[in-house]
Formats: C-alpha cells, sequence, structure tokens
C-alpha cells in the first residue's frame, strides 16, 4: 500500500527521514501515527524509528536532546518541532511483566517491529508513502480486528498493560479483539495486577471515552479483569460495571472528571468509600474533587434542588453530562440547566454587601457572626427571597438584627 497523500505532520517530518537515509541508515514513522493515517484518523505524536543508534543520530543532526537515550531514543529539533527518533530495539529482559528493564539496539527493522503489541500498531511507512506490513495488520485493519503481533500470550507476557491496550483500541476503534488475542487476555489477565496504577488508569480512561467503551467494558468484566484493576476488590460488583457500560455505549464522556463520575460517582458509596476508591485509582486533585461534590447528587437526582445546585455549580458542566449519559429523564436535566442559568449569584463574592459593607455599616461584627450574617443573606439569594441589590440586603440584614419583622 501506498499513501500518496500524508498529513502535514508528517510532510513537516519527511525531511528529517531523508537525511537519516542519506547518512546511509534506515528511518521510518512507525506506531500509531501509521495506523490512524491509514484509518484517516487525526494523529498525535509522529514516532519515528531508526536503523541509526543514537550517538549515529547525534552526528547527523545539529540540535538533539536526550530525551530516553537509555531506551535509544533522541530527540531531533527541527524548525521548532521536535522528533522522538528511537532506535530500532528488541525488548530483551523482562521482570514481573512489566516494561523491560533493558533494551537491545538491532539494524532490522522487522525485529523491532515484531516487539509490537498489535499488528495494526506495527506498520512502518518510509518516505515514499509506502506502508510496511510484515504481519497483515492492514487486513486487520479492514475487518476491524486488534490481534496481537505473533503470539498473544508472548505480547501480553511482556508487558500485562498491552491487555488494557487491546481493550482500548477495541474500544476507541469499534474493533473486536482476535480470538487467541482475547483468549491470551483471559489467561493472562491476574498479571494486570502488577502494573503500575498510573499506566493502567490512561488506558482506562482512554477506553471509556471511546466509542465501543461498553463493548470493550463488557469484554473486560467477562474476561475476568475486574478484580485485578485498581480499587478495592469487590467493592464495583459486575453487576455495577455492566450497568456502567450499558449507559457508555457510544457516548463518549466529553472528559476525565465525567469518566469517573459515572464509574464511580454514581455507585451510591459513602463519602470516605468513595475518597478510597478515588485514591487508589491515584486520580487528581481535580477529579477527586469533581466526583467527590457530584457523586453523592447522581445517586439520588431528587435531592438536586436549587440549593444543591447553587452549591456546585463548579461542577455542573460534568453533573449535566454526566446526568446525561446514565439516561436521566430529560425534564431533570433541563430544569437543573434552567435553574443554574437563572441563579442570581455563583458565589459569596457576587452579595452586592460585602463582608466589609456590613461592619463599616455597623450592622455586623468582625469575627464568626458576620460569617452567620453572610451565609443568611446568600441563602435567601439564592433561593430568590431578595434581590441581590445593596438596598435589599441591607434592610434585610437591619431587620434580622432588630427583630422588627
Ligand atoms: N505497551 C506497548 C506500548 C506501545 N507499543 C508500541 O509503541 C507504539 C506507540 O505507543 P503509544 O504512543 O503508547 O500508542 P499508539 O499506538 O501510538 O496510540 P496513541 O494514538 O494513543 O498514541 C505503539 O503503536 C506500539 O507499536 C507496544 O508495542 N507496547
Ligand atoms: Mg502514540
Amino acid at each position: 500500500m501506498k499513501l500518496e497523500l500524508l498529513p502535514s505532520e508528517l510532510t513537516a517530518a519527511k525531511p528529517i527521514l531523508k537525511q537519516i537515509n542519506r547518512a546511509g541508515f534506515q528511518a521510518y514513522f512507525v506506531g500509531g501515527c501509521v495506523r490512524d493515517i491509514i484509518l484517516g484518523k487525526p494523529i498525535h505524536d509522529v514516532d519515528i524509528a531508526s536503523s541509526a543508534y543514537p550517538e549515529e543520530i547525534k552526528k547527523i543532526f545539529k540540535k538533539t536532546v536526550d530525551t530516553g537515550i537509555q531506551h535509544g531514543t533522541v530527540m531531533v529539533l527541527d524548525h521548532g518541532e521536535g522528533y522522538e527518533i528511537t532506535t530500532f530495539r528488541t525488548e530483551s529482559t523482562y521482570t514481573d511483566f512489566r516494561r523491560p528493564d533493558q533494551v537491545a539496539f538491532v539494524r532490522s527493522l522487522s525485529e523491532d517491529l515484531k516487539r509490537r503489541d498489535f499488528t495494526i500498531n506495527a506498520f512502518a511507512l518510509d518516505e515514499d508513502g509506502q506502508v510496511i506490513d510484515y504481519f497483515d495488520g492492514l487486513t486487520d485493519l479492514a475487518n476491524r480486528q486488534i490481534r496481537a503481533v505473533g503470539l498473544a500470550k508472548e505480547r501480553f507476557t511482556e508487558d500485562a498493560l498491552r491487555m488494557m491496550r487491546a481493550l482500548r483500541f477495541a474500544a476507541q476503534l469499534d474493533f473486536q479483539i482476535e480470538d487467541q488475542t482475547l483468549a491470551a487476555l483471559v489467561e493472562l489477565g491476574p498479571n494486570l495486577a502488577k502494573i503500575a496504577v498510573e499506566r493502567i488508569r490512561v488506558e482506562f480512561e482512554k477506553m471509556l471515552q471511546g466509542l465501543a467503551a461498553g463493548s470493550a467494558l463488557k469484554i473486560l468484566v467477562e474476561a475476568g479483569l475486574l478484580p485485578y484493576l485498581p480499587g478495592e476488590t469487590g467493592l464495583m460488583t459486575e453487576a455495577d460495571v455492566l450497568r456502567v457500560a450499558n449507559q457508555l455505549e457510544r457516548k463518549q464522556p466529553q472528559s476525565e472528571q465525567v469518566v469517573w463520575a459515572l464509574y464511580l460517582g454514581q455507585q451510591g458509596f459513602d463519602g470516605p468509600t468513595l475518597q478510597s476508591q478515588l485514591r487508589q485509582w491515584k486520580l487528581s486533585k481535580e477529579v477527586m474533587q469533581t466526583v467527590l461534590a457530584v457523586g453523592p447528587l447522581l445517586a439520588n437526582v431528587n435531592q438536586i434542588d436549587r440549593w444543591a445546585i447553587y452549591e456546585h455549580n463548579a461542577y455542573v458542566r460534568t453533573l449535566l453530562e454526566t446526568l446525561t449519559i446514565m439516561g436521566v429523564d430529560q425534564s431533570v436535566t433541563e430544569r437543573i440547566q434552567k435553574t443554574y442559568d437563572s441563579l442570581p449569584i455563583y458565589s459569596m463574592k457576587d452579595l452586592a454587601l460585602s463582608g466589609g459593607d456590613l461592619i463599616a455599616a455597623g450592622l455586623a461584627q468582625p469575627g464568626p457572626d458576620l460569617g452567620v450574617v453572610l451565609k443568611k443573606m446568600e441563602q435567601a439569594v439564592v433561593l430568590g427571597q431578595v434581590d441581590n441589590t445593596k438596598e435589599a440586603l441591607t434592610t434585610l440584614v437591619e431587620e434580622q438584627t432588630y427583630g422588627n419583622s
């Protein structure tokens, strides 16, 4: 297969391949970018593989940075762009089913490609746009399937994360997982327990944001992988996860917050349990905060009144998107949106009468009382009992202070 039209990212990087070729070495585009071009999808990163060793690459180019020299990767700087060039390699020593702790550089492209995870990720593309496909990846693309390069058991033993990657690509591309690859995944699933949480999380999030997330999540459950994911074993039942799977199919959550609100937030865990689950997945502070705020509302939609919407207004987008994916009645989300839009203030800072104003007017003393007065004003304004104007608020506080109602 020859690609006539390359996306601009690759056209811009072509001179790099040419320069390496002219110096007497081979160089190819490899990995996900070739797969995505063939599929006509936008590409994320341009990876280049070469027969040249890192020291040789550094002699060919003026500006380079050692970004991962021990793995054979050098970054070449060209017209303000950085291109990672990795020497062809095989991975020699594997301990603990994680990534290898040693790599061996080789001069042969096929040696490099055959240690890659899936046939659709094992293409190479030369400077003329010729696709090199040693493992029938083009057939797998046409048949829409994820198939390991060579023996799936070997690929998954080299790096157990690849099992999550299989599910992630199946979800993103809406592909099936080929039988032998799936069988190996079922057999070696327990090795996932040895993989760093952060690496699993990245693949899991991409999977749940994929088009066919629901099908992939079902396969994950059927393959018996659930106990080997981060989080406390047994807290999330298969039924809980399958419910999420049904909600998610073809929905593609737009943010990580929504992913986690759906996956963990809606399960009705109490606060400390939810927090502990979020921690075990090593989520960012931002995601944790959002899910902790939104979770209790998802578990009880009737509880989402005007005050709750005000208090959680920073999370309303996540709340609405999550509820929509959960399939709650449209009248509920419409009501929340309307209420949110109609809020007279979005925080205490928006009150027309500030703490400073209250003190200056002699209506409150600095200290805890001031907080109480501000809270009363906030509630009255949010619930529409008083206008958010200096005059109306002054009257409200005076009435309450002097008790003349
Ligand atoms: N555990 C892994 C990770 C990566 N790879 C190889 O390294 C390439 C680049 O890896 P990565 O960027 O993680 O994946 P992509 O396939 O490029 O997917 P994405 O588009 O999400 O970056 C993959 O295509 C694959 O050939 C692999 O064999 N095994
Ligand atoms: Mg990539």
